[in-house]
């Protein structure tokens, strides 16, 4: 597996692909001040002859997700840390990483690079679309559905049905009692766009 990415959260997928025995061929980054993350060298795209394993972006920022999956013409994988519990009536998209105690439940759809972060829970029949990042211990209930490239943050608790748009921002530890539309960013209990 390459890793995309040499930051924090790049960190916890290095920690999945040891806990999973999943060897890292090579991790890049674009920035050249990094060279090493958790004693593994980290090398820049130009550096690399070719890209034919499989890639993950290990980056938490769902913008620069997005613009690196959509140039990169490359298998993606996911990574998926053995104590994460994922029904199997649910469906995950390439490139999605599921962290360590997350429940993931039935008949919930996870677009392409998505984050779920620790002991999150996302419900039945929820729909995430891409490059959503649901943060450690948020909680969606059943049948939530989240736009593209959304942030949720740490904490939150989103109650049933409800509709969160794209590239919306949910802070930490809010309550979402009523429908969010695209490009919002809300706070508090209840919450409020800010
Ligand atoms: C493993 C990991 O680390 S994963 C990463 C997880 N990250 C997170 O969960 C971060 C989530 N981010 C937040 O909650 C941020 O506070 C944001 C994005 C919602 C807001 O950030 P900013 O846009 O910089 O807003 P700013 O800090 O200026 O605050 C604006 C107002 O909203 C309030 N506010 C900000 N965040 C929150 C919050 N989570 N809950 C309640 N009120 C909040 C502030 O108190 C401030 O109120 P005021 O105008 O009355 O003083």
């Amino acid at each position: 597996m390459i890793l995309y990415g040499a930051s924090g959260h790049a960190k916890v997928i290095i920690d999945i692909y040891k806990q999973l025995n999943v060897t890292i061929s090579a991790i890049i980054d674009d920035n050249v001040k990094v060279t090493s993350i958790l004693g593994c060298a980290v090398h820049t795209l130009d550096d690399i002859d070719s890209l034919s394993d499989n890639l993950i972006i290990s980056i938490g920022n769902n913008n620069v997700r997005k613009e690196i999956a959509e140039r990169l013409n490359v298998e993606f994988g996911n990574a998926i840390h053995p104590k994460a519990i994922i029904d199997k009536t649910s469906q995950l998209g390439v490139g999605t990483a599921v962290m360590a105690g997350s429940v993931i439940n039935s008949s919930t759809v996870i677009g392409k690079h998505c984050i779920i972060n620790t002991s999150s829970s996302i419900d039945h029949d929820c729909i995430l679309e891409d490059y959503v990042h649901v943060s450690p211990n948020a909680t969606l209930c059943g049948g939530v559905n989240v736009g593209q490239g959304t942030h949720i943050g740490a904490g939150a608790v989103i109650i049933p049905n409800i509709k969160i748009g794209k590239w919306c921002v949910i802070g930490a530890g809010s309550v979402v009692i009523s429908d969010v539309l695209d490009n919002q960013k809300v706070v508090g209990n209840p919450a409020r766009k800010i």
